[in-house]
């Protein structure tokens, strides 16, 4: 365990202009602009939605956060949340989110938001928020050591590359021509890419590094906890299939998110998410996740668990 101090990171190296494809519009304009409808009450609505056709967890919870955060004053700092995902959500309709302002402290503030669709609750979420506070007491895990971002091919290229193989069957190229033309609004570099596509079998964990598409600058810090909020869902739960190859998910869902944020960070910044799985069984697996600054600062960690249903994967399979 290394001793750290968690100080504010002021170096920038994101501009709108450096982006391609900017999607800034989406995830910070858009996703996570929620439409005010009452007082303590919000409309959120979607952007990518999966190919399950459930809406993305992260999503949910990164709009729950927003809707919590807008009835704390600014000198309050997200630190954790805790949520469960009751029911799945409807891509046809949008999301409301109901704030419940459950108790304003001296140091911390605790909201209880619930995302409604159709009448009923989607998700259940507690998030709290603190002052600064100074403390003695710092320390933090090592961050992994891995390649840089910038010498890392991005899925894009990934796929083109699996693309360019020759034995490839036409339903495994549409599918991945269907994933290329999505535009998820996370931008990934995958450490391992054979391991990240599971196509050797490895021990559950695995390594990525992830930012927000497009510039969102400095900005205040509750809405980078709510872009890393959307983010820390992505690719998670798949930790838990990396022991077996084999098997094919035949259904996947996230029951439940927490997520402890623990310094100052950008989201529109390379950071390395390292997942693992330390459990499996009762067909639900266990995957936690951690969020490094690309500078070896610990910017936030999660825990999620969810039910896994697995088929084999067919012999003659090329994917
Ligand atoms: C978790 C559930 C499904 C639990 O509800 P229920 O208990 O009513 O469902 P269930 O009985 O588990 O059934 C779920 C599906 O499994 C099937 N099923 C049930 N029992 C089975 C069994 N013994 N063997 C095989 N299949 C079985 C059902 O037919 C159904 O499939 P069919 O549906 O085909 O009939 C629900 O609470 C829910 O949907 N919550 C929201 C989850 C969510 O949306 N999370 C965020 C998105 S997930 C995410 O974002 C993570 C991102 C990622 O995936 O990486």
């Amino acid at each position: 365990i290394e001793s750290h101090n968690s100080a504010e990171d002021d170096s920038s190296e994101s501009s709108g202009a450096q982006y391609p494809q900017d999607l800034r519009s989406v995830l910070v304009t858009s996703v996570l602009n929620l439409e005010q409808l009452d007082i303590d009450l919000y409309r959120g609505t979607h952007h990518w939605v999966p190919r399950t056709r459930r809406l993305f967890g992260g999503q949910i919870i990164g709009q729950a956060l927003v809707a919590a955060a807008k009835s704390v004053s600014d000198d309050l700092y997200a630190h954790s949340l805790h949520c469960y995902f009751v029911r799945a959500g409807d891509p046809k309709v949008p999301v409301l989110y109901q704030v419940d302002r459950t108790r304003d402290g001296r140091s911390f503030t605790v909201r209880s938001v619930k995302a409604i669709q159709h009448g009923q609750p989607i998700l259940i979420c507690q998030a709290s928020f603190q002052l600064l506070q100074p403390s003695p007491l710092q320390h933090q895990f090592p961050m992994p050591v891995v390649p840089q971002p910038e010498d890392l091919p991005t899925v894009e290229e990934i796929i083109q590359r699996y693309l360019s193989k020759p034995d490839l069957t036409e339903s495994a190229k549409q599918g991945l021509n269907k994933l290329l033309a999505t535009e998820v609004p996370i931008e990934v570099k995958p450490v391992s890419p054979a391991q990240f596509y599971r196509h050797v079998s490895g021990q559950p964990r695995r390594l990525f590094w992830a930012r927000a598409r497009g510039h969102i600058g400095e900005g205040n810090m509750k809405l980078h906890c709510c872009v890393a909020a959307y983010v820390s869902d992505f690719a998670l739960l798949g930790t838990v299939l990396l022991p077996y190859p084999k098997y094919k998910a035949r259904f996947t869902a996230s029951l439940d998110h927490a997520m402890w944020f623990h310094s100052t960070f950008r989201s529109d910044e390379w950071m390395l998410y390292e997942c693992d799985s330390p459990w499996a069984g009762s067909s639900r697996g266990l995957a936690q996740g951690r969020l490094w600054r690309r500078d070896g600062v610990l910017a936030a960690s999660c825990s999620q668990e969810g039910v896994l249903r697995v088929k084999p994967v067919p012999e003659n399979s090329k994917l």
